[in-house]
């Protein structure tokens, strides 16, 4: 069983990496990264390699290197850092359980393999199972993105009795819209301390009120303030400033879904309001578009979630 660890809490940023113009990891930035999150958004978690971190477009030498860095740049400033090590092969997913295990990190979490899919609860949770095995002293998550893998079987049904296969099990990042599934989870674990993280931003009101511990997301890089503003509310069952707080950020994000929205914009998005050059995104993805970026920006200001003194475009000269 992994040693009982401080809960993961509060928000989680999935990390972007960033990448020169040239398409290589730029590790450069990373320090300063950690940084502008904690001293900036108050994001004290990590969540790297994810859908965010472009994990599944990275070799998995890139993915040891892009976990170490994090791993040491948030040492004594990070809360945790966990590692998303999913991956086709379950070798691969084993290597990069065992680096994550070897680098001090705080957890993995892994989503289900998405080309040969598991067809039903037994045939996934075998797969996790041999992933957690190759780090026995690491707490676990599964990482629930049907919309992504194209798996749906539901969290609820893949929870139940987990802890008998996987006991380091310690939670679920549920990037998910079905909030009777994510309620069920929850519901159905209450004896256990697991970990519920919701990975949908505009509506995580909505799960904390289904009980949610904490949320993974990619807006937590630029919206943490914000999101943390909205946590504190509901702590003290200030429900109206709480939604306040929610349609705010769902003003943004509802904005942004609309001109189309992703991880190459997220990079823009950063880049614009953190100053720290993010880069473009690796193909398949591409760079979010000129126009993208004159109407998120315009948005932003207008929303108070960008003050014109943060205005660093000299970063974003690249983008035409
Ligand atoms: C598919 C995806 O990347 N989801 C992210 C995390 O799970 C979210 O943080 C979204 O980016 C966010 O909720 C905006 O839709
Ligand atoms: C959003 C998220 O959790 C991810 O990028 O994996």
């Amino acid at each position: 069983m992994a040693s009982p660890k401080k809960q993961l809490q509060g928000l989680v940023a999935a990390t972007i990496t960033p990448m020169t113009e040239h398409g290589e990891i730029n590790f450069s930035v990373i320090g300063q990264y950690v940084d502008y999150l904690v001293e900036e958004q108050g994001v004290k978690n990590i969540f790297v390699n994810g859908t965010t971190g472009e994990g599944l477009s990275l070799s998995v030498s890139e993915r040891r290197q892009v976990a170490e860095e994090w791993v040491t740049r948030g040492r004594n400033k990070l809360d945790q850092v966990v590692i998303h090590v999913g991956a086709l092969s379950l070798k691969e997913s084993q290597e990069l359980a065992r680096h994550a295990a070897e680098i001090g990190a705080d957890g993995i979490a892994v989503i289900a393999p998405f080309f040969l899919k598991p067809w039903n609860k037994d045939v996934l949770i075998n797969f996790l199972k041999e992933v957690a095995a190759a780090a026995p002293a690491l707490p676990f998550y599964y990482y629930h993105i049907p919309a992504l893998t194209g798996v749906k079987i539901r969290a609820e049904e893949l929870l139940d009795g987990i802890q008998d296969k996987i006991p380091t099990f310690q939670g679920l990042k549920f990037s998910d819209t079905d909030l009777l599934d994510f309620g069920q989870c929850v519901d159905q674990n209450r004896q256990r301390q697991f970990a519920f993280l919701f990975g949908v931003d505009e509506q995580l009101l909505s799960a904390l009120v289904m009980g949610a511990t904490g949320a993974v997301g990619s807006t937590y890089n630029y919206l943490g303030k914000k999101t943390n503003q909205m946590l504190e509310a509901f702590e003290r069952k200030d429900f109206s400033s709480a939604l306040n707080h929610q349609f705010c950020i769902q003003r943004f994000i509802n904005f942004v879904l609309k001109l189309g929205f992703g991880v190459s914009q997220t990079k823009a998005i950063m880049t614009l309001v953190s100053g720290i050059p993010m880069g473009p995104p690796r193909p398949p993805l591409q760079k979010a578009s000129r126009e993208f970026i004159d109407d998120a920006k315009a948005k932003l200001k207008s929303l108070g979630f960008l003050s014109s003194t943060d205005l660093k475009d000299g970063n974003l000269e690249s983008y035409s």
